[in-house]
């Protein structure tokens, strides 16, 4: 469904490189978990794949395909024709992206309107389906209502419908679920895997948080300072690092057994766009550094997963 091969994003007037040397795939009916820290490149990754990106950041090099269409060539009209339609995400803060002074229900009527061709008398009951489909109870009363007259959760599903009334193949996440209490959270997690399950829809979910990635998906890539460092099957990867990094991560998500979380955040910062160092760009926080980590590093296959580090065959890193 979506293929990134080797992205470059760059930022500022002097384009400085912010994403590089991003590759991943998502098949159709899979989901794959964008994780790391604030600033890692998850975001603009992701932008990058909705030709949404901020002001000033541009695709610098690489390739992205769509089911086949190439979009980094597209312009702005073909933009117009795959967003909402072929591709559609949900962010972290479902209000903002609601009109506060239009019902519910008339702003999905609308996009079942725009997106499936539907008449006026057709789309309210075509609406209230949907937001029942979305695990909305009493939904032909929230279709009456105002955004501030909804939850968190309720508005986010509200906002999925929206997202997946053009019945897109892939669907992308970034923070959805952030901003929720745990429960409500965890509820709108699973009807993101349900939409992947029962509509083949591809998901890409990003999160910093490693346990709501290991909750919906099948697949993980782990960046750090604009890179993927390490990318694998998320269950292997959460119970078998290869990189120091995904170790460090685990120990701060909220996985497993909660009493053994280490709350502590991992010492240091990551260094910002513009400041990289020439080698391992996690090496100045690792507790496994030596001086050959000073060299620039690739990204190496081992076993099921590609990794970022020198010494990922010989660590042996501890999961969760
Ligand atoms: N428009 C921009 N101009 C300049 N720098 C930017 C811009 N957008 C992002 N950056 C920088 O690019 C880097 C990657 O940002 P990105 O938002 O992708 O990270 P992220 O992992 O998604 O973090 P967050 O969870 O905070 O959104 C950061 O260092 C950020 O400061």
């Amino acid at each position: 469904m979506l293929r990134v091969d080797d992205l470059r994003v760059t930022v500022g007037a002097e384009g400085t490189e912010a994403v590089r040397q991003v590759s991943l795939t998502v098949h159709k009916g899979e989901s794959l978990g964008l994780v790391g820290e604030s600033g890692s490149g998850k975001t603009l990754t992701c932008r990058a794949v909705l030709g949404v990106l901020p002001p000033g950041a541009t695709v610098a090099g690489g390739r992205i395909t769509l089911d086949g269409t190439d979009l980094t060539t597209l312009d702005r009209r073909g933009w117009d024709r795959i967003r909402g339609g072929r591709v559609a995400a949900v962010f972290q803060d479902p209000a903002s992206y609601l009109n506060p002074s239009l019902t519910v229900g008339r702003q999905l009527a609308e996009q079942l309107r725009l997106k499936r061709g539907l008449r006026r008398g057709e789309t309210r009951a075509a609406a209230v389906e949907l937001l029942e489909a979305m695990g909305i109870r009493r939904a032909s009363a929230v279709f009456g209502q105002y955004p501030h007259e909804l939850s968190g959760g309720m508005l986010q599903r509200a906002l999925i419908a929206i997202a997946v009334a053009g019945d897109p193949g892939l669907l992308v996440a970034d923070e959805a679920t952030t901003a929720l209490d745990p429960a409500v959270q965890a509820e709108v997690l699973e009807l993101l895997a349900d939409l992947r399950e029962r509509r083949g829809l591809a998901l890409l979910l990003v999160s910093h948080d490693l346990a709501v990635v290991a909750q919906v998906c099948d697949r993980v890539a782990v960046f750090y300072a604009g890179e993927i460092v390490e990318q694998g099957p998320t269950a292997d990867v959460i119970a078998n690092p290869r990189h120091p990094y995904t170790e460090a991560l685990l120990r701060v998500a909220s996985l497993g057994d909660w009493r053994r979380r280490d709350l502590a955040v991992i010492p240091g910062r990551p260094p910002e766009p513009g400041a990289y160092p020439p080698g391992c760009r996690f090496a100045a926080r690792c507790g496994f550094a030596t001086e050959r980590c000073a060299e620039p590093v690739g990204l190496a296959g081992v076993d099921d997963r590609v990794v970022r580090c020198v010494r990922a065959a010989e660590l042996a890193l501890v999961g969760a």
